[in-house]
């Protein structure tokens, strides 16, 4: 496998299916423009699946797990026991992401590439054992190189089981207590920013716990940011997490394969931000479910010029805001579809 299979060449968007689906929205039964931000959705999947009336019968949902170093540090409200937990409840059906996938009828994959625990495989999840979690960032590196690159790759493999599969599009979920402090570490490095700018309160930590987290990611980047603002592949191995890498992995390789990801909260964003910097050819290939309640996600989404399509005040991850928008996904590519043309309905079109 190539050394750095990440700086392929993305596949082109097909501009020609574009050109269809501008000049078929132009003849529906409505004023142009009316059905507002739904139109260029339709379009924007039109150029990305490569036909002029696109649809999207399989999301793909893929959720990985990782454990943090940095919880240590005291940065998240809740135990770090509780993301293999999890693991548990999202193959038994309890968890948000689990309800969601059920409800859309989508194919749920949970995939832990390195948790805290007590190692036994857990039924109907991939099981990568990178290590018991990342190292604490605020001492030296997250991940060793090895780590690093095996998280990417498990990624990608995760992204070609979803071509393969004629998935529509994917969604990358993420579980991995810490993981927002992870992420606003790498999002400042990515984007030279101080922490500040993307520390917020996770899982619910109050002001206090919020500017201790702000103080343990400033010391992080003191440590890391003169290497890590030099090189995306770097800030990920020092700042990021298992989880994050094997996102960034994954969204690389559905870019190489030409399959449109629907990218999720803060967490998602970052690592979709770094699968950028990696391979900008990526950026055409994502559409933003939501704009997540953590502060931060808002400069990662303005850094990627992404327009999210919900805004409902959500802060969970685990892909559970891109999955929300499949239905409007859905609903926008029937409407381009099955809407009857001007002619078709003999109804007089606005004079030119
Ligand atoms: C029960 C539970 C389920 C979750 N599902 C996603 N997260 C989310 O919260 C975590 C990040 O927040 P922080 O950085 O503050 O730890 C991640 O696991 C993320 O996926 C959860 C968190 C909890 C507690
Ligand atoms: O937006 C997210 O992805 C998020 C926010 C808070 C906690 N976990 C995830």
């Amino acid at each position: 496998m190539n050394e750095q299979w990440w700086l392929a060449p993305c596949q082109p968007i097909d501009h020609v299916a574009r050109q269809k689906a501008e000049q078929r929205q132009a003849r529906l039964t409505k004023p142009t423009g009316a059905l507002g931000r739904l139109e260029q959705l339709a379009i924007d999947l039109a150029a990305l699946q490569g036909r002029e009336c696109p649809h999207l019968e399989q999301p793909w949902i893929a959720v990985f797990a990782g454990d943090h170093g940095v919880v240590e540090e005291g940065v998240s409200a809740y135990p770090q026991a509780v993301t293999r937990q999890m693991l548990h409840n999202f193959v038994a059906g309890g968890a948000a992401i689990s309800v969601l996938a059920h409800q859309l009828q989508a194919r749920l994959e949970v995939i832990d590439l390195g948790t805290a625990g007590d190692g036994e495989p857990l039924g109907g999840v991939h099981s990568y054992g990178l290590g018991p979690g990342t190292a604490n960032f605020t001492r030296g590196p997250a991940m060793t190189d090895e780590q690093c690159r095996a998280a990417l790759a498990a990624g990608r493999a995760s992204a070609e089981r979803a071509h393969q599969a004629r998935a529509g599009v994917y969604i990358g979920g993420e579980m991995g207590i810490g993981n927002t402090t992870a992420a606003a570490a790498l999002g400042c490095a990515l984007l030279d920013l101080p922490a500040l700018a993307l520390t917020g309160a996770g899982t619910g930590l109050n002001a206090a716990a919020v500017a201790h987290k702000q103080r343990v990611i400033d010391s992080a980047l003191l440590l890391h940011q003169q290497v890590a603002s030099q090189d995306p592949l770097e800030a990920l191995r020092r700042l990021g997490g298992f989880e994050i890498a094997a996102l960034s992995g994954a969204f690389v390789s559905c870019a190489l394969h030409g399959l449109p990801v629907l990218v999720d909260g803060f967490i998602a964003t970052v690592a979709a931000l770094c699968a950028v910097q990696l391979n900008p050819g990526v950026r055409p290939w994502l559409l933003f479910g939501h704009r997540s309640a953590e502060p931060g996600h808002t400069y990662v989404l303005q850094a990627l010029k992404g327009e999210p399509l919900l805004d409902l005040g959500l802060r969970l991850g685990e892909g559970s805001g891109a999955a929300l928008a499949v239905p409007l996904l859905r609903l926008a590519c029937s409407l381009h579809g099955g809407m009857a043309t001007f002619a078709e309905a003999h109804v007089s079109d606005r004079p030119t």
